[in-house]
C-alpha cells in the first residue's frame, strides 16, 4: 500500500459561514456562492460562469523579488518594454510602449495563482513555479518555454555518506530494503505537489514528505529527513552539505517562461495582440542574442562565384545563406567589381571557426557586429500558440 505524507495535502472542506454565502476550499480553487432570492451567481477562481471578469487594461505579472526579479526587468528592456516604477515599494507599474498593460509585481508563486484566480492575464515566472503551483491547470498556456535565464533543475538528493554512501540511482534508491509503511523515506521539499506525484510516478512506494521554506539542504544533516527534493543550480548548496544527485532523480529542467491564461487570451479584448507583441520582441531579441553579424571582403570573378565559396564552409551558411554586394570600383575608365562584401550571421559560439573559415576562402577586413534583434518571419510559437488556443 503506498504510503504519503498528508501533511501538506489541501483541506478539502472548512467550516461554513452564514447560509446565504458558501465558502469551500478544493485542492486549487476558491468558490465562492453567493445566492439571493431571485438569482445565484457563482464566481470560480474569481471568474463568473467561466467568463472572465471586464476590465480594459491587460495585466501582467512579474516577480516583485528574489533572483528572478532583475532578470526578468533586464529582459523587458533589452526588447525596448522598459518597466517604469516610481519606487520599488509600489506594486504597480506600466510599460510605456505597451499602452494597454498594467504591470504587477507579485511573489512568482501568487502570479501563478493569480493567473488561475483570473485576476492576471500574463506573467513570468520559472516553469518549477507553474508546475508547482499550476498543477497541470489547462488554463495556463507557455507562449514561451525558455527566456534564457533562471536555469535551474528541481532534483533529489540524498547524503554522500552512512547508509546513502554506495546509492547512486533512483532506482538503487527504491529498492532499499529499509523503507517500509512504518519507517517510509523522509524527503524534504517546498515542492509539495511535484515531489509526491513524482514519487508515485516513479513506483517510489514508502515515502512521505515535510516542507520548509527555505535551506531545505541542512534537513538530512539535523536528523529531519533522509532526502531532499529542491532546486538546484550550480550545485555549490549540495556540495556545502555533503549531499549529492542521483540518477533519475531529475523532475523538472527549469528556466524563465512567458506564461498566459488561456481565458484572457480568448475572451479579454487586445490580450492576444498584445501577448503576440511581447512574443515577437523576445523572440527576436533572443535570437539576435545569440549571434554575430560579419562583414568580410571576398576577391572573386562573380556573386555566384563567390556566394558557392562560402556555402563550402559549414559555419558560414548564414540565415538564408550570405548576403553578397559587389564593391564597385573604377578601372581603366569602366566600374567593375573585384570585390565582394559578404555579410552573414553566425552563432557566437563559432566565431572564432568562422573567421578561420573565411579566412580560408580568401576572405579579407573581417568586421563582427554584435546583433540586436532578428526578427524572421511569422514565429514557430506564434502558430504554436495559436493551435494550443484552437485559432
Ligand atoms: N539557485 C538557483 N539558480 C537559478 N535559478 C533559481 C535558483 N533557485 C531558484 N531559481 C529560479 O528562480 C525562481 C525564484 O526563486 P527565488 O528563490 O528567488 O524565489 P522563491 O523560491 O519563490 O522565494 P523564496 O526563496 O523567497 O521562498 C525559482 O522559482 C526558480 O525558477
Ligand atoms: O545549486 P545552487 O547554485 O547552490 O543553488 C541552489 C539553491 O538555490 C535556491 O535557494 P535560494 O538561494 O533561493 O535560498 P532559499 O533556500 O532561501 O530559497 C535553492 O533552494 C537551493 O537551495
Ligand atoms: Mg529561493
Amino acid at each position: 500500500m503506498s504510503q504519503f505524507s498528508s501533511a501538506f495535502t489541501a483541506a478539502s472542506s472548512v467550516s461554513l459561514p452564514p447560509p446565504s454565502f458558501y465558502v469551500s476550499v478544493s485542492k486549487r480553487s476558491f468558490i465562492y456562492c453567493c445566492s439571493s432570492p431571485q438569482s445565484t451567481t457563482t464566481v470560480v477562481n474569481g471568474k463568473f460562469d467561466g467568463k472572465i471578469v471586464e476590465r480594459d487594461e491587460i495585466r501582467f505579472g512579474l516577480p516583485s523579488k528574489g533572483r528572478m526579479a532583475g532578470d526578468t526587468l533586464d529582459l523587458l528592456k533589452d526588447c525596448q518594454l522598459s518597466v517604469k516604477q516610481v519606487n520599488p515599494r509600489q506594486y504597480v507599474a506600466q510599460i510605456p510602449q505597451l499602452s494597454n498593460v498594467e504591470v504587477w509585481f507579485q511573489r512568482p508563486r501568487d502570479i501563478v495563482r493569480k493567473l488561475l484566480s483570473g485576476d492576471l492575464d500574463l506573467g513570468i515566472v520559472g516553469l518549477d513555479t507553474v508546475s508547482e503551483y499550476g498543477r497541470g491547470d489547462e488554463d495556463l498556456i507557455i507562449v514561451h518555454d525558455a527566456l534564457k535565464y533562471g536555469d535551474c533543475r528541481l532534483s533529489l538528493a540524498i547524503p554522500k555518506y552512512g547508509i546513502f554512501e554506495n546509492i547512486n540511482s533512483l532506482k538503487e534508491l527504491a529498492q532499499m530494503p529499509r523503507w517500509t509503511i512504518d519507517r517510509p523515506l523522509r524527503v524534504a521539499t517546498g515542492f509539495t505537489y511535484l515531489g509526491p506525484k513524482f514519487m508515485q510516478e516513479n513506483g517510489l512506494k514508502h515515502v512521505i514528505f515535510s516542507t520548509a521554506d527555505g535551506a531545505l539542504e541542512a534537513a538530512p544533516a539535523m536528523g529531519i529527513a533522509d532526502a531532499i527534493l529542491d532546486l538546484v543550480s550550480s550545485g555549490t548548496t549540495l556540495r556545502e552539505n555533503i549531499l549529492k544527485e542521483i540518477e533519475g532523480g531529475v523532475v523538472l529542467e527549469s528556466q524563465a517562461v512567458l506564461v498566459a491564461s488561456r481565458k484572457a487570451l480568448i475572451q479579454r479584448k487586445g490580450a492576444l495582440d498584445t501577448t503576440h507583441e511581447i512574443l515577437e520582441r523576445f523572440e527576436a531579441h533572443l535570437r539576435a542574442a545569440d549571434q554575430f553579424m560579419i562583414t568580410a571582403n571576398m576577391s572573386g570573378s562573380s556573386a555566384e562565384e563567390v556566394a558557392e565559396r562560402v556555402l563550402s564552409q559549414p559555419s558560414l551558411s548564414g540565415l538564408q545563406g550570405p548576403t553578397v554586394s559587389p564593391v564597385l570600383c573604377k578601372r581603366d575608365g569602366k566600374v567593375a567589381a573585384d570585390y565582394y562584401a559578404i555579410v552573414i550571421c553566425v552563432p557566437k559560439k563559432a566565431l572564432y571557426k568562422s573567421v578561420q573559415q573565411l579566412r580560408a576562402i580568401g576572405g579579407s577586413g573581417v568586421l563582427i557586429s554584435p546583433l540586436t534583434y532578428i526578427f524572421d518571419e511569422e514565429t514557430p510559437r506564434w502558430r504554436e500558440l495559436l493551435s494550443k488556443l484552437g485559432l
